[in-house]
Parts: C-alpha cells; structure tokens; sequence
C-alpha cells in the first residue's frame, strides 16, 4: 500500500491555489485561492459552469501547469516533481477534445499508451479486449477517423482506463454520449472506485444531475469553490431537492470579490508582519450575529490558518502590511482532514529544473517512432510527397543547370573604318560557321553542377523535413494529442528526439534517391568520381558526411517547437511563407549557390557559423576530391552539426517549457 494512504486520507489536495493565464493588462485570474480535497478511492464530481476554471484545475492536478499560489498535492507528492509518477502511470487523462490519432486503429492507438505506461504486449492485449466488449466498440483493426463520435470518445476513455490509474481524471467524458452508455460508464466508475482498486476518480460534467452518483461533489464558480461535500448533505443543508437547486442558490448567494462588499467584508489593520509571525484575527459572520476569532500564521508568500477561519485572500497579493479583507463568503467551507499531512508543496525552481533536464527513456522513444512511422505509413500520399519533392528538384536542377549551351544568338560589334569587317560578316551565314575543336571539359574542378549538386541535396530534404514535421506538430497540439502525451509522462525533449529519429530515416532514404537520379539520369562527374574510387576511406566519408548533412535537419525543431506552442494553422502559413528568407539563409549565405570565398570577410565568418556551410562544403570535398574523416573539415562539420543540435534543443526544450502554460 502507497505510503500516504497512512500519512494522508486525501488522494488530492489543492489549498489556496491561484493561477492565472497573461500577463499585466491582459492577466486573467483563472483560480482565486482554490481549496479541494478528494479522498482516496472516492469519485469526485466537480461541477461549475463554463469557464470557471475546471480544466484549468484538472491541469494543474495532473502536473501540465504551475501554480502561482498556494499548492496542489496529488497522491501525496507535487505533481510533475522528479520520481513521481504524475504525469505518468499514476494517472489517466481524458481530455475534452477526443485527442485520438484519427488515422490509427483502435489497436494501434491503445498499443501506443501502452507502451508509454511500460505494459507489456501480453497485458496490453488482455486490457484491450476487455475495454472493447465493455465499452462496446467496434474491432481492433477499425480506424480512429471511421468511428462515430461516439465510439471516439469511448476509445478516448478506454485510453485512460487502460493502464488501471490510481487516479482517473476525466474532463466531461459523457458529453455526446447516449444515456444508455452513460450510465454504462457510471456503473464502471463506480466498479472501479469501489474494487479493491480503489481507483480515486475526478469528473468535470454540465450534467449536474448525473454527479448526484459521486461520493463528494465540488461546486465551482469564478475560479474557486463554492461548497464541497456529499450530494445529499449538500441538498439537506440548504434544504433542496436537487443538486442543480443547491448550485443556484450557491450562485445567487456568491457574489465575486471587489463587487459591494465593504460593508459586509471586516477588514483589519495590521502592523508590520514578519515571515511566521502570527495575528489574532476577530470576524464576523454577514449572514448571522455570531462572532468568533482566529489566529493567523502569516508567511512572506504563504499563510496558514488555524481555527476555522481560512487563509485571507489578499494577503499573498498585498503582503503582510495593510489591510487585510477576510473572504467572508468562503469562510465557512469546512474542508475537512485536519489533521492531515501534505507532504506536497509549491513547484520551486530547482524542481521544475529537474523535471525539464530529465533524460530520455528508450521506452518512451520506442512507442513514439512506432507511431510516427504509423502515421508516415498511413499517409501515403504525403510519404510520396517526400520523396518526389527532392526528385523533382534533381532532375530540374541537372537539366536546367551546368549543361553544354546550344543555340546561342552571336552578334559582332565592328569597329573598323571601311567596314570591312562589316563585309566580311555579312558573307556568314550557319553554314559557313564550322566547329573547329572539341569543346575542353575539366579546367574546372568541380564544375559548376558538381559545385551545386552537393548544397543541393543537403538543403533539399532540409526544407521538407522542417515543413511536414512543423504540420504534424501543429496539428498534434490543436487535436489535444500532445496533452495527452504529456499527461501520459511524455518529455518535449523524447518527442522531439523520436521526430529526429523518424525524420533521418526517410531522409537518408531521399538522399540515396537524389544521388542516385545524379549518377544514372545525369552521370554528373562528382557522384560518378565519389563512387568510383575504391578506397575504403573515400566510401566510409562519403557515407559518414551525409550524416552531419542529416542532422543540420535539427534546425527544424527549433522552428517546429516555436510554431507548435501556437495554435493555429495560421502560423504554419505564416511560417512557410518566410522560406523566402530561409533561401537566403540556407542557400546563398551558406555558398550552396556562390563561393563563400567571394564574400566580404565578416559575412565568410558568419557563413562558417551556419548549420548547412561545413556539411556542404564537406560533402562537395568527399565527393569531389576524395576526402575522408581525418580531414579537418569534415571532422569540424560533425562538430558544427552537433553544437547546433545542442543549441536548438536547449532552446527549443527552454522555450517549451515556459509556454507549456
Ligand atoms: N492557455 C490559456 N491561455 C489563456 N487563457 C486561458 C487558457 N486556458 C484557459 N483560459 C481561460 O481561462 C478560463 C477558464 O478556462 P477553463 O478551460 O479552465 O474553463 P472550464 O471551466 O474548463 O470551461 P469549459 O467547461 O467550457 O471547458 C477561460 O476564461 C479561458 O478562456
């Protein structure tokens, strides 16, 4: 048995929690000094309308948000600290959105969180066909995006079930779902609660009726709680019949802070407050005559209160001087659990920074290239594009540039006094013109085609790889597919890892596509003089260069993790349009097109700086003049490749997790 199942009968605990979204003029208080308490093994109905702040709470209970007040212990530990199984195993999420890969099948999908929950196959199997019959979907093999909604949202809810979570949050599960199934699933909460799994259940519903089944509902309005207890002791207290009843007149009593309160909220001076010191506090109840008193332990940024009375609201957000307004109206919600411990407290600093530098789990990387090469295999259509895309600009590129001139319009400008010469020209005609020798190749070396053809085929695959990863990450994020993933204890830094991975392989097969059209379809010179040379170095560099031509692609990430923290398509378009700019950066600066030789001195050293220069002129020295690893410049285009990945990853991992909010 977990230990805090001793130490503390409450599965989650959230006391004073404040949480907003913006920033100065456009901050919005979202959670305003929330307490909740769900006991272990109960299912916990939190009912409010829309807005309030419900999934806003979820995430922060599941460890996808911080807090800025107060704190949140769920199943003993602050979630998303280092070890804790929240996000992780420990829970199972279902979003509002349906948040399903619509392209997979009901099996592959299930497969998928399995394997990120570390089942293995045998249980995995067993767990999916019992969730099938109970939940009464279609087979296996059947496709996501060919269900009903309904059985969508089914299998979105088998996918929280699967790995029998200590604790299951689900964010209105039954919207759209008949009244049958409804109360299908009903019986199933209930089952589970109650087994000897004692599985703790959160709920988000706008069927107040239907949370009259839980064993404790929360009421919710403008970002904190109402009233929280029993469905029946909630009615009998306020003498109603119904819990819709109880919610209203909640409503009508509540009215939000800074409204027409003076004279109802006692407000106190006091002195000077240091950290722990403590202030006796006199209240008055507005609804009645009686009168009690309390005493305060007030912190710099926290307070905790003894006595009845709860933590004053201002008094995080004014500090400990002044006045202090009691938040009479929700004084009197008796949470319960006193003597409880919580062995959780507010996400410091240090934490959040060993959660973002956690390392990669092979696991976690297995399951998630298995589903990107699911998805690649499903989308047949854009796997082609792929690959028909660098062809295309292969065979344009050989035919179009480099070639022998033909059909050359000539003209003479004669200069001499008799005109002669004028004379002289006009006896010529196509017949009288002659080729008198062959035309001389190989002064230069590497001709111009062989100068290009190498930057062609690193930017190539380059730009593609950026585009179609940045599309499938956007559109991840806007289905709620990311969330889950990061609920079900998936890394930014493993799903970019797993992209990297996936990318390579189709890249290296374009690659391999483009050289070989540019050896058989155009014999140009470097490719055939690269293949033709039969030491073993020459092969080793030419294929162990490709590699750092490979990773530049990690420049995507950066982009792909900027666009994806936005949601809308509208930034994909946003994006692909400034390629324009991206031209300049990855073809003229980097001497894909031109020498960087030609260049002023201060842009060369830029250019050096570059992901695609060293792998380019790398490739072109392979390929054209035999070099091999022990040479230093390709030596320092693997050095160069591997600081920008290093790079983009801080980066791209430090931006995502500030605006993982
Ligand atoms: N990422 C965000 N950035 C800014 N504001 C947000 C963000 N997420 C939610 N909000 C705002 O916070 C408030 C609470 O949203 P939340 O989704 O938590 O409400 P809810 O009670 O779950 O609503 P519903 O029942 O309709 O799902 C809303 O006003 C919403 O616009």
């Amino acid at each position: 048995m977990p230990q805090y199942r001793d130490s503390c009968p409450v599965a989650v605990q959230c006391c004073d929690v404040r949480k907003h979204y913006g920033s100065g003029r456009s901050k919005q208080d979202v959670l305003c000094g929330l307490d909740m308490n769900v006991p272990y093994g109960a299912i916990y109905g939190l009912l409010g309308a829309s807005g309030c702040g419900k999934t806003t709470l979820l995430k922060c209970i599941v460890g996808r948000t911080n807090v800025h007040g107060g704190y949140v212990s769920t199943l003993g530990r602050t979630p998303g600290t280092s070890g804790h199984l929240v996000p992780g195993r420990m829970v199972g999420y279902m979003p509002q959105e349906t948040a399903l890969f619509v392209r997979f099948t009901i099996g592959e999908t299930l497969t998928f969180f399995g394997r990120l929950h570390g089942m293995s196959s045998d249980a995995i199997r067993e767990r999916t066909d019992f969730l099938l019959s109970f939940l009464t979907l279609p087979e296996k093999s059947r496709l996501i995006g060919q269900l009903s909604g309904g059985q969508q949202r089914r299998v979105s809810l088998a996918a929280a079930l699967l790995q029998e979570p200590e604790l299951l949050i689900l964010d209105e599960p039954t919207v759209g779902v008949d009244p049958v199934l409804r109360e299908k699933i009903w019986e199933h909460l209930l089952d589970i609660a109650k087994s000897s799994l004692k599985t703790t259940i959160i709920i988000t519903t706008h069927y107040i009726e239907e949370a009259a089944l839980a064993d404790r509902v929360g009421l919710m309005r403008g970002g904190r709680l109402l009233a929280e207890d029993k469905p029946s002791t909630l009615m009998s207290t306020y003498k109603l019949q119904n819990l819709e009843a109880v919610f209203l007149h909640l409503c009508h009593r509540d009215r939000l802070p800074n409204e027409d309160d003076e004279e109802l909220l006692p407000s106190i001076s006091l002195p000077s407050a240091s950290d722990q010191e403590s202030v006796k506090v006199q209240y008055k109840r507005p609804d009645s005559d009686s009168t009690g008193d309390s005493v305060l332990l007030l912190g710099g940024n926290k307070s905790t209160t003894y006595g009845s009375l709860k933590t004053p609201r201002d008094l995080t957000r004014g500090g400990c001087e002044g006045r202090i307004h009691l938040p009479i109206k929700t004084s009197y919600t008796y949470s319960g659990y006193e003597d409880c411990v919580v062995p959780g407290s507010p996400l410091s600093k240090s934490r959040r920074f060993r959660k973002m530098a956690m390392l990669p789990r092979a696991r976690n990387l297995y399951a998630l290239c298995v589903k990107n090469l699911t998805s690649m295999k499903r989308n047949i259509p854009i796997l082609l594009f792929e690959f028909m895309v660098p062809v295309i600009q292969i065979v344009l590129f050989c035919v179009c540039i480099g070639r022998e001139p033909r059909q050359i319009p000539v003209s003479i400008v004669n200069q001499d006094v008799d005109d002669l010469g004028g004379l002289f020209i006009g006896f010529l005609n196509n017949e009288t013109m002659n080729k008198v020798a062959e035309p001389v190749y190989g002064t230069f070396e590497p001709s111009f085609t062989d100068f290009m053809a190498s930057g062609l085929i690193v930017s190539a695959t380059f730009f593609l790889a950026t585009g179609l990863t940045t599309l499938s990450f956007v559109l991840e994020r806007k289905e709620g597919l990311l969330e889950r993933m990061y609920v079900a204890g998936v890394s930014a830094l493993e799903i970019m890892m797993s992209h990297v991975l996936t990318q390579l392989t189709v890249m290296l097969g374009q690659i391999l596509l483009m050289l070989g059209i540019a050896l058989l379809g155009f014999q140009v010179g470097m490719v055939i003089s690269a293949c033709c040379r039969s030491e073993m170095a020459s092969i080793q560099g030419t294929l162990g260069t490709m590699y750092p031509a490979l990773l530049t692609s990690d420049i995507v990430f950066l982009f792909v993790y900027l666009i994806s923290s936005f949601k809308t398509l509208f930034f994909f378009v946003y994006f692909m349009s400034s390629i324009q700019i991206l031209f300049f950066l990855s073809y003229i600066i980097p001497g894909i097109i031109w020498p960087i030789e030609a260049m002023p001195n201060w842009m060369m050293k830029i250019s050096y700086f570059l992901p695609m220069t060293y792998p380019t002129y790398a490739v072109r020295s392979i390929m054209g003049r035999g070099w091999s690893i022990q040479d230093s410049l390709v030596w320092m285009s693997y050095l160069i490749s591997i600081a920008w990945i290093v790079i983009h990853s801080v980066v791209a991992g430090v931006l995502i997790h500030f605006q993982s909010d």
